[in-house]
């Protein structure tokens, strides 16, 4: 596990705090989860904050997108954590060379074996989700999307057999077929999340208190952003042990929103198994491209290979 990248001072971030309405700096501590930025828990004499540092997976170019889609979420009551307002009304600031936000601290734990009554809370929020994008104009295109794999998989190139013997074979099989088949405009179109895996969703027993890490949303395929959902939780963390309970629950809950149509529900599979590319492929290049002494801790492609080996038998033949 990463911890910060970043270190700030506790002079630079008083100094920092000192822009907003949010009382004086009590204490400061970095924390560990996550691999992207760099996120400090804040304590002032008025409450608890996040500050995040974007590092260089986060374009700056970006932020105002997602930050718009928070104030936007959270003005519908979603349980989302809205950058603060300076004293000028501004969210994103710069520190320590950064781009940097205050974040809205939210209660909860992220899960690492959800329940099937958890998977349906879950389900049911990212349903609540996209109803309350119905009326948001911005538009980011999804730098992981479909038009992206190919050339990602061109990459990697023949290194992906240092990970799995076949690997490049089976990934490039299901790569063409899965592009064959995707269902592209043909399926409604919003802000999606992208990412929502069990770590991003913060929850308080069986409630949802928290969607968080909104930094791959974008512009995509409605149903995918469920099918990316199916992949993350239904599976253990080497993606073994298909859960039907917490798969099915995810289903249900979102469809306490939108109801899936006979051609979304004849769709899913193909949907889910580009979501398995689509990490399988991003946590590849990772592997080969980031030393296995450095500080942050490798995801497992083959994980979601075997994933892909869940949603569609006949497209991994060797490598999981
Ligand atoms: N608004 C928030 N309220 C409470 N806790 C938060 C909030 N934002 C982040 N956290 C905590 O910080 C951790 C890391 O946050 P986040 O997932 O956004 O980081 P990241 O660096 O983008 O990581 P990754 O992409 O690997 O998930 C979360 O697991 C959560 O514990
Ligand atoms: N959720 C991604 C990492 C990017 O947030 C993965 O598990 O591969």
């Amino acid at each position: 596990m990463v911890a910060v990248y970043t270190h700030v001072s506790a002079e630079a971030l008083s100094a920092f705090l000192a822009r907003y309405d949010v009382g004086e700096l009590v204490s400061a501590k970095g924390i560990a989860e996550g691999v992207e930025n760099s996120n400090y828990l804040v304590d002032t004499t008025r409450g608890r904050f996040i500050l995040t540092l974007y590092e260089k997976r986060v374009a700056a170019d970006d932020l105002p997108f997602f930050m718009a889609l928070l104030d936007h979420l959270d003005a519908k009551g979603l349980p989302v954590p809205p950058a603060i307002k300076d004293r000028d009304g501004r969210e994103i600031q710069e520190l320590a060379g950064r781009p940097a936000c205050l974040i809205k601290f939210l209660s909860g734990v992220s899960l690492s074996h959800p329940t099937p009554a958890q998977a349906l809370a879950a389900g049911e929020a990212m349903g609540a989700m996209h109803r309350a994008v119905a009326d948001f104009a911005p538009t980011r295109a999804n730098s992981m999307g479909v038009e992206t794999w190919r050339p990602l998989f061109e990459r990697c190139g023949r290194s992906l057999d240092d990970i799995a013997p076949g690997l490049y074979d089976d990934l490039g099989k299901a790569l063409e077929s899965v592009l064959a088949r995707w269902p592209g405009d043909a399926l409604d179109r919003g802000a999606i999340h992208a990412d929502l895996f069990p770590d991003n969703v913060l929850m308080l027993g069986d409630q949802v208190a928290g969607l968080i890490d909104f930094y791959f949303a974008c512009t995509d395929i409605r149903v995918y952003d469920l099918a990316v959902m199916h992949s993350a939780w239904s599976f253990d963390a080497q993606g073994r042990g298909f859960d039907a309970g917490v798969g099915d629950g995810l289903i249900a809950g979102y469809e306490r929103h939108f109801p899936l149509s006979a051609f979304e529900r004849a769709q899913f599979n193909t949907l889910a198994s580009g979501a398995c590319i689509r990490f399988a492929l991003s946590r590849a290049w990772d592997w080969l491209n980031t030393p296995p002494d450095a500080l942050v801790v490798r995801k497992d492609p083959l994980a979601y290979v075997r994933r892909l080996k869940h949603y569609d038998p006949e497209l991994v033949k060797r490598s999981a």
